[in-house]
């Protein structure tokens, strides 16, 4: 087997007294779209944000491919491939649809946020910003101001900005959070074609979004991973019932061919 996209070993997080993360082992391989769920509480934010940099573990590893990236600032990660959207939204508010993207994309260039060294780069950054716009469905928006936007469209702004960088591996923490159905539908596919051929981790509490979506499901309860699989088998999963996802587990949509 290959290298996994992300390799996290023995991975625990404690605040103060209190153990958040414990002891969670877990390989992602390249091209998997996996899904972390649990209750409220269990810790699922905090793990993204080990992985992503902004908290230090208290102990074990997490690499990225065969880089080692716990304990390394979290723009650096991000510049090593390794990009994450917020729960709470990240765009800047008085900027363009077009300049919030620009931004994200000159940042991953090493450029600094929003002003160019290079001139030569410019026709780049502008053509990578337009694929990007297209990629999402915002480029008739992108002269708006980010503020203007509808709440769906803000949250699919900061889709576009999370995968900008052109990171391998993408963290999308409650993508469709305080979506309509048909908001949640339209957000689904957009999650799928912007992130085809990279490896997506997603922490989402919407199931039919979680069983459509993934290859692979692990279930965070008190800060461990009580069980981790294909979708089926975790619907089928006892302990998981009784934790988590209880009756609703029948009628849940699956992935074609994840079954
Ligand atoms: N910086 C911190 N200092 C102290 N405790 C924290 C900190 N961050 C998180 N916690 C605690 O860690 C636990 C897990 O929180 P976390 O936000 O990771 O859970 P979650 O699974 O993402 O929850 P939700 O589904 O509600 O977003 C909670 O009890 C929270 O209060």
């Amino acid at each position: 087997m290959s290298t996994p996209a992300l390799s996290i070993r023995d991975l625990n997080k404690n605040f103060g007294p209190a153990e958040i993360i414990r002891g969670v082992t877990l390989d992602i391989q390249p091209g998997e779209r996996h899904a972390i769920i649990g209750p409220n509480g269990a810790g699922k934010s905090t793990l993204f944000n080990l992985i992503s940099g902004l908290h230090r573990p208290t102990s074990g590893s997490v690499h990225l491919g065969d880089q080692k990236i716990s304990g390394r600032k979290a723009h650096v990660i991000n510049r090593m491939g390794l990009s994450r959207s917020f729960q709470v939204s990240n765009i800047f508010a008085n900027m363009t649809v077009r300049e919030n993207v620009r931004c994200a994309v000159l940042w991953s260039l090493g450029t600094g946020y929003c002003f160019w060294r290079n001139i030569g780069n410019l026709r780049h950054v502008q053509d990578r910003t337009a694929e990007i716009l297209e990629t999402v469905g915002m480029i008739d928006k992108a002269a708006l101001p980010a503020a203007s936007l509808p709440y769906a469209d803000q949250r699919t702004l900061e889709i576009a900005i999370t995968i900008a960088g052109g990171a391998d591996v993408i963290l999308l923490d409650e993508p469709t959070a305080g979506m309509s159905h048909s908001e949640t539908e339209r957000a689904v596919a957009l999650i799928e074609r912007a992130t085809r051929g990279k490896t997506l981790i997603i922490v989402e509490h919407d199931m039919s979004v979680v069983f459509g979506l993934s290859d692979r499901i692990s279930v965070l309860v008190y800060g461990e991973i009580i069980a981790s699989g294909p979708p089926e088998a975790i619907r089928g999963d006892a302990k998981v019932r009784e934790a988590y996802l209880g009756d609703e587990a029948e009628d849940l949509p699956m992935v074609e061919g994840a079954a």
